[in-house]
């Protein structure tokens, strides 16, 4: 109930489960999930995000990256997966601002396992046409997370494979189902908004 319908912004760099987690926990509260990067998409009229890079620029897809937060920051009851990039601009942050915000935070070796096993070639900034796929996208995943770990952080709560891993009893974070941490993120959600009304009354 301390949410009252506000959106729910997942962040977070790119592999770490937005898309997967955001769409079981919009499930589990009955709200709508939108992923920002399909949205672009759709108002470009380009099917893919890899080819609006192409065809236009980062720069223009990061335009329409903003446009479509805003939009979005004015309805209800959403569960947003955000591209990895969308917290570099603050003017998306105060669009995010308007409802909590949640941080996937996932080791850079698990991203690249994942991104390599997947291929890189719907994310246009990990995309390399040689090379071992794990190596070209861990050494990329690192230098990208220098310039935005600070962004990330400005998320109202952080969801962390690493403590979920530990709390579980495991070393190993790719064991984590997408289940497990959508629970943990409902209930770092629930601590984050109860403490909030606790500071409030
Ligand atoms: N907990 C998980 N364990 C293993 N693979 C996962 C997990 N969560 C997501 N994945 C996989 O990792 C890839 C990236 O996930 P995705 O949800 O698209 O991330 P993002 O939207 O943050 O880029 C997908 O192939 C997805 O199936
Ligand atoms: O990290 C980034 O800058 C990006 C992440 C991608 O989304 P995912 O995080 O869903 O992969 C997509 O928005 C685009 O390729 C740029
Ligand atoms: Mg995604």
């Amino acid at each position: 109930p301390y949410l009252n319908d506000r959106c729910v912004y997942l962040v977070g760099m790119m592999g770490s489960g937005k898309t997967t987690v955001g769409k079981i926990i919009a499930e589990v509260l009955g709200y709508s999930f939108f992923d920002s990067d399909k949205l672009v998409e759709q108002s470009v009229g380009i099917p893919s995000v890899a080819e609006i890079f192409q065809v236009h620029s980062e720069a223009f897809f990061r335009d329409n990256e903003s446009e479509v937060l805003r939009d979005l920051s004015s309805m209800h009851r959403l569960i947003v997966a955000t591209g990895g990039g969308a917290v570099i601009r603050p003017i998306n942050w105060s669009y995010m601002r308007k409802g909590l915000t949640i941080w996937l935070d996932v080791p850079l070796d698990a991203l690249a396992r994942r991104i390599a096993a997947v291929g890189t070639a719907s994310r246009p900034l990990l995309h390399q046409e040689s090379g071992d796929p794990y190596a070209k996208a861990y050494a990329k995943l690192t230098a990208l997370f220098e310039q935005r770990m600070d962004s990330y952080a400005n998320a109202d709560a952080r969801v962390s494979l690493e403590n979920i891993a530990l709390k579980q009893g495991h070393n190993d974070v790719n064991v984590l189902t997408p289940s497990a941490i959508a629970i943990e993120a409902l209930l770092k959600m629930e601590s984050f908004l109860t403490e909030k009304a606790m500071v409030r009354n």
